[in-house]
């Protein structure tokens, strides 16, 4: 499979200091790359680079053409979308209008292709369908993570960056919303994840990265790095990690997410 996206020794400094440090990876089309990694490690800086929110050192390729020098716009024109960790949305507006804007800010396609892609993302999130007039601001933890995704593919994208997509969210929302996320690599969008629950990122990916300290320690197919021990022991480990049920400060929700 070749590469979709190429981050090629990638660094990204806030005040002068490296928070990711030569980075190289390959996000494949047609395949989930995971990265995994602690607080800190530098995984959402790396996204933001790549979506261009972050100016970075090293090369950047998608499709194979350099994009270093484009705008976040112009990266979304392409085929790069990014859903960010904070899931952010219009909150004093309904579910549809949300989408819409997912659409309208930078295409200009007309009803018929509109109505098709909202079609597509309630078909993939039957909740937003059924919520469609309720306000983002009023949507359960879990929902706003759906809604934030069905606005990006709203745009159409080849590459869906995602951010901690599970962060904060009960077992059984996170697992709906990695079916999805199985079910849009079948529809031929390729995924770069992110996440720190790296048991569930592992089991649906075809690749894997490690990230420490903003260096990839380690890399190889997500099987391999499942049985690798020093993934086992320091990802793969205990309890609330495992099925991404806690958040960092060890609270977990009873139902889908944060109210
Ligand atoms: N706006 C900022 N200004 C200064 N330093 C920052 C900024 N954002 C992140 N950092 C630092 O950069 C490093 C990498 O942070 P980053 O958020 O990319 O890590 P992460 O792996 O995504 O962690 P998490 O899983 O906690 O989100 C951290 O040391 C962090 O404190």
């Amino acid at each position: 499979m070749s590469a979709l996206l190429q981050l090629e020794k990638l660094s990204v400094a806030y005040h002068g200091v490296d928070a990711v440090r030569g980075v190289s990876l390959s996000a494949p089309r047609g395949a989930i790359v995971s990265v995994i990694g602690a607080n800190g490690a530098g995984k959402s800086t790396m996204l933001n680079a790549a979506m261009g929110i972050l100016p970075a050192r090293g090369q950047i390729m998608f499709d194979g053409a350099p994009i270093h020098g484009l705008s976040v716009e112009e990266r979304f024109a392409r085929g790069i979308a990014l859903v960010a960790e904070k899931r952010e949305l219009f909150a004093t507006l309904p579910v549809e209008d949300n989408l819409a804007l997912g659409r309208f800010r930078f295409r200009r396609e007309g009803r018929a292709a509109a109505h098709a892609a909202l079609e597509e993302v309630y078909d993939l999130f039957p909740r937003l369908r059924e919520r469609r007039r309720q306000l983002a601001g009023t949507l359960s933890g879990g929902e706003r993570q759906m809604l934030a995704m069905g606005r990006a593919l709203m745009g159409k994208p080849r590459l869906l960056m995602l951010d901690e997509p599970s962060l904060g969210l009960a077992p059984l929302i996170v697992r709906e919303i990695f079916r999805i996320v199985v079910s849009l690599r079948e529809r031929g969008v390729s995924i770069l994840l992110v996440e720190q629950n790296a048991r569930a990122a592992l089991q649906i990916s075809d690749y894997g990265y490690v990230l420490e300290n903003g260096r990839v320690s380690l890399e190889g197919p997500s099987a391999a790095l499942q049985e690798d021990a020093r993934v086992a022991a320091t990802y793969l480990g205990f309890g609330a990690q495992e099925d991404g049920d806690e958040d960092e400060n060890g609270e977990g929700d009873d139902d889908d997410g944060e109210a």
